[in-house]
């Protein structure tokens, strides 16, 4: 096989116009390189780079000269430093964060993702891979395959890397020995198998002397394979792969300049598309067909994985931003309840039970996460048993949605099975998944429709539901508030519930402790019930603490606007510990309670209650009559009773 020839012209020799018109017929593979920092993982990407003259002058006589002053490798350039670009990595000599580089030969560009090779560091690794086409996994020749070369792979082949390459480096150091060569690519092939990688691509290489990398080496006749490069050039991509799978196109955003066009334009995900053929908008499951396929070079014929159109339909049918395109005979599925890979890449633990934003592609849910089936252990893959998530854990866990996704399976689509959590308040990626497949549970349990509907059951009492959702300090006057609160509409002849804590602690929920997540899940029953409670047409008062905003905030997300109403009792922690009605702020102060809200539990205040009450300005008979007023007042009068 014959070396291809390397572009030689840097971004800055010629026009940007040029160069892009050049390089546009050009394929783009993405990939990943994993390995540590004593692999060699820097020093091939650097050369790489260097043979394919995507340096610029004056970073080639800034490394030159770098290379001297570190001495790393006597008078030869160090091409590592090329890459390492972080000083704190220098020092340190590990690569912190995924670092993007470009380069091209006259077939391909490339995107290579230099991805950490340290255990805390999955998460960088998992961001980098989600997108490759292909891994080029190192490994030290002196050292074999290495509890992290299986790491490694493991991610790699979760994330859905269909290539991998397996870089036997520093073959210089070993004398270019086939026997060495061999036997690591047979350890690594047990390896493989055993985890269902059925095929995969050894090179020898020396990323610091040359060997196989963009040039067939003389040093090793015995291999008689591609060098890196070339493989790199010739490997066939996702795109083309994806392309012979049914239409997918996920609705990126709805085209509409004027009355008389409608396109919906997104990324083709798979399959092909053509005037003329039927598609299938879910999750409405509303059929048409394709009229044309617009692009700013004018309409095409066909388009297929890969590319990026607008489509018109010919008919006026419901499709927006999130909706996916699908070919009509073979459509993805439609669900709300998954069980799913997550990779948790947030400080904080996964929550179990709060509700997270899930984003997949355009489509934006709400979504809980119960707690793990089981955690893997990336340095055995043995599953272990867990009750959450911690920062670069990988578990599979089910999870459930407030609305259906229309989805694949990862293993079938990243595009319409990979997803990202997000927290609600901080807005941070807290955790990335791949859906594995749906719980048949949801579309087996069907919402029953009720005769006697939420209205009606309201009417008859003549009152608007609501929840009024008390929350504060323990000590701070929820119960003494909301008793009165209660006993004054029930005099009115209000029918109302009040749930409080230490009841419904010793029923409903007695099997739950004071822990971060007995506590979520103390809410989110109380939630539920309180939602089911307002079905029945009542007024229910809540007196819990309820120390998280998410939580209250998962709780107000499943009533209707204007039903939930926070009351937030807001007495200083001092003050409620000075009354210590139970005497437990005492006992928490001497260690002999733990987790004590105020104490050493958190409590997040509200950032905008409905009502707030300053219990040290406010009597409590006062405080439940502004409650009553707000409850029975304007909200009421807006409200016409229906049978
Ligand atoms: N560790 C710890 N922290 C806070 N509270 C404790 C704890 N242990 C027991 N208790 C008693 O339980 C009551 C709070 O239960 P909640 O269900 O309201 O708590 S939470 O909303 O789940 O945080 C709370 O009642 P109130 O004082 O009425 O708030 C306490 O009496
Ligand atoms: N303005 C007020 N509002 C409510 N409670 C008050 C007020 N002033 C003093 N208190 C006293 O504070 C204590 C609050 O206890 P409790 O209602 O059980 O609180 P929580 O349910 O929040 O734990 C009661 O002893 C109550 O008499």
């Amino acid at each position: 096989m014959s070396a291809p020839t390397y572009v030689t012209d840097t971004l800055i020799a010629e026009d940007i116009d040029a160069y892009l018109a050049r390089h546009q017929h050009k394929t783009m593979l993405r990939f990943i390189t994993c390995g540590s920092v004593d692999d060699g993982k820097s020093t091939l990407i650097g050369r790489l780079l260097y043979d394919s003259k995507m340096i610029f002058e004056d970073q080639l006589a800034a490394l030159e000269s770098d290379s001297r002053k570190q001495g790393t490798q006597g008078q030869e350039i160090d091409f590592a430093l090329l890459v390492d670009g972080l000083a704190a990595e220098r020092e340190q000599g590990i690569t912190i964060d995924v670092a993007y580089r470009f380069f091209n030969t006259e077939s391909r560009k490339f995107i290579v993702a230099d991805c950490p090779g340290h255990e805390q560091y999955t998460r960088n690794m998992v961001t980098g891979a989600s997108t490759a086409d292909l891994a080029v996994i190192l490994i030290d020749a002196r050292k074999g395959v290495l509890t992290q070369t299986r790491r490694h792979t493991y991610l790699c082949h979760l994330l859905g890397i269909r290539h991998l390459v397996l870089a036997v480096n520093k073959m210089d150091l070993v004398g270019y020995d086939q026997v060495t060569f061999d036997a690591i690519v047979a350890d690594y092939l047990h390896f493989a198998a055993s985890i269902g990688i059925d095929h995969f691509t050894a090179i020898p290489i020396s990323g610091f002397k040359g060997d196989n990398v963009t040039a067939e080496s003389v040093n090793t006749p015995w291999y008689h394979g591609p060098s890196l490069i070339e493989h790199l050039d010739t490997v066939e991509l996702d795109a083309t792969t994806d392309q012979t799978k049914p239409f997918r196109m996920p609705v990126q955003w709805v085209n509409r300049p004027n009355l008389d066009f409608r396109g919906f334009a997104g990324l083709i995900a798979a399959g092909t598309v053509k005037p003329g053929d039927a598609v299938r908008v879910l999750p409405s499951g509303k059929t048409s067909t394709v009229e044309r396929i617009v692009t700013l070079d004018g309409d095409l014929d066909q388009a297929a994985a890969g590319q990026a159109v607008t489509l018109t339909l010919a008919d006026e049918i419901d499709c927006s931003r999130g909706d996916v395109l699908a070919a009509a005979d073979a459509p993805p599925e439609v669900a709300d309840q998954f069980e799913a890979t997550l990779v948790w890449m947030a400080d904080e633990p996964l929550h179990v039970g709060r509700a997270y934003w899930l984003k997949l592609g355009t489509q934006t849910v709400s979504a809980t996460v119960q707690q793990p089936k089981y955690t893997v252990n990336v340095n055995t893959l043995d599953q272990l048993a867990a009750k959450t998530l911690e920062l670069n854990a990988i578990g599979v866990a089910e999870l459930a949605c407030d609305k259906p996704l229309v989805f694949e399976p990862y293993a079938d689509s990243r595009t319409l099975g990979g997803f990202i959590l997000i927290d609600k308040l901080s807005n941070a990626t807290v955790g990335a998944g791949m859906l594995n497949f749906s719980l048949r549970r949801a579309q087996n349990v069907h919402w029953q429709a009720l005769d006697v509907t939420r209205e009606a059951h309201a009417a008859l009492k003549r009152q608007k539901p609501a929840v009024l959702w008390f929350t504060g300090l323990s000590g701070s006057g929820k119960s003494t508030i909301a008793n009165l609160v209660e006993k004054k509409l029930h005099a009115l002849g209000h029918h109302t519930f009040l749930l409080d804590g230490d009841n419904v602690r010793h029923g409903l929920n007695k099997d739950l402790g004071f822990t971060e997540a007995d506590r979520i899940e103390n809410i989110r029953r109380v939630g539920e019930v309180a939602k089911l409670m307002t079905d029945a047409g009542l007024i229910v008062l809540t007196a819990f603490i309820s120390p998280f905003r998410a939580d209250r905030d998962l709780a107000r997300s499943m009533l209707p606007p204007g039903e939930f109403i926070e009351v937030f009792v807001d007495t200083p922690l001092d003050v409620a510990e000075a009354r210590d009605v139970k005497g437990l702020y005492r006992k928490a102060r001497s260690g002999q309670l733990k987790n004590f809200t105020g104490i050493d539990s958190p409590y997040e205040v509200p950032h905008m209650p409905e009502l707030r009450i300053d219990t040290t300005r406010e009597s409590s008979e006062a405080a439940a009559e502004r409650i009553v007023d707000y409850v029975l007042g304007a909200r009421a009068e807006m409200w016409m009773p229906t049978i």
